[in-house]
């Protein structure tokens, strides 16, 4: 039996829509993969209910589809699904490491990149790979439709997720059409601005360059309590605060040194309008680790 331990994500970033993720030091699925003639799935842990084990709705029946590698996959769940952290991407480059490993399929893991993609193509209609990428990966990912950009980064993060689901099909519907010329100029110099802070792991850099006036304004707008939430995150030292993926996860940027407080702000701040809430104090870190037994 092979054993995967694949990390949440956060996409986005504000300022890089579509493009930017990171791989979070926790939580992380953890899948099993046995060879077997049809494939065969059970799923259990966080949000286990709302996860189908049919593998043609489940994002790890379409990963062993896309490698021809029909195996029992036993998923056990530590990325809440619809919270903003990757869910169905970390089962899916999970079971991407495990089942190239179990068939010997030979790819590297930026070839699996597509095709953990496929799995994400199913429950949210895109096959995007900003949340695969840095599953697989680690660290901080760009992605374009020339490939992936991968750089190691240790950046300390507060992922604060509200009692509440946001489907990502749901929240790409308020994604506007068109933006004004002057925002997108602030966009990219915000995206550039976060590049730079990636490189040096300069959590000042980073949080200031999570700032976007296109996407994260409508995103927010679905989540209960989140002006009071970044205010009071930054009142407790982040350095940046924006909307985890396609929310309703909150990502706050700061130093170690602030991130106790930091989580502890936000989660009271939620509460404060009715909604509970659980943090993360983690770090980027590391992508999908492969174990054998
Ligand atoms: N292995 C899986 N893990 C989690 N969710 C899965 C899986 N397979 C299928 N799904 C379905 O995918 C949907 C969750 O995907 P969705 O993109 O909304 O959230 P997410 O994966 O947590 O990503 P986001 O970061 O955008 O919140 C749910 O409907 C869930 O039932
Ligand atoms: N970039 C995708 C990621 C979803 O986790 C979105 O925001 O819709």
């Amino acid at each position: 039996m092979l054993t995967v331990r694949a990390p949440a994500t956060s996409a986005n970033l504000g300022s890089g829509f579509d493009v930017f993720g990171v791989a979070l030091g926790r939580p992380a699925d953890v899948v099993r993969v046995e060879r077997a003639p049809e494939t065969a799935i059970t799923v259990t842990g966080a949000g286990s209910q709302y996860i189908p084990e049919d593998p043609a709705k489940n994002t790890v029946g379409a990963v062993a589809d896309a490698l021809d590698a029909p195996a029992r996959i036993r998923i056990d769940k530590g990325v809440r699904p619809s919270s903003g952290l990757g869910s169905s991407a970390s089962s899916a480059a999970a079971a991407a490491v495990a089942l190239n490993e179990l068939y010997d399929r030979g790819l590297s893991r930026r070839e699996l990149v597509p095709i953990a993609a496929e799995g994400e193509a199913l429950v949210s209609g895109e096959a995007h790979a900003d949340n695969v990428a840095p599953s697989l990966l680690g660290g901080f990912t760009v992605v374009t439709d020339d490939g992936v950009t991968q750089i190691d980064a240790s950046i300390p993060v507060v992922a604060c997720l509200p009692d509440m689901a946001v489907s990502t099909r749901d929240a790409r519907e308020v994604v506007p059409e068109r933006a004004h010329m002057s925002d997108v100029v602030d966009t990219v110099g915000s995206a550039a601005t976060l590049t730079i802070g990636m490189a040096r792991n300069d959590p000042e850099l980073v949080g200031r360059g999570m700032e976007d006036e296109i996407v994260t304004p409508e995103r927010s707008a679905l989540i209960d309590g989140y002006d009071r939430v970044r205010e009071a995150a930054f009142e407790a030292g982040a350095t940046g605060v924006t909307v985890s993926g396609a929310g309703p996860g909150v990502l706050a940027t700061c130093y170690r040194s602030d991130r106790r407080a930091v989580a502890a702000a936000m989660v009271e701040a939620f509460d404060a309008v009715g909604v509970d809430s659980r943090a993360y104090q983690t770090v980027v870190g590391d992508g999908a680790r492969l174990y054998t037994e």
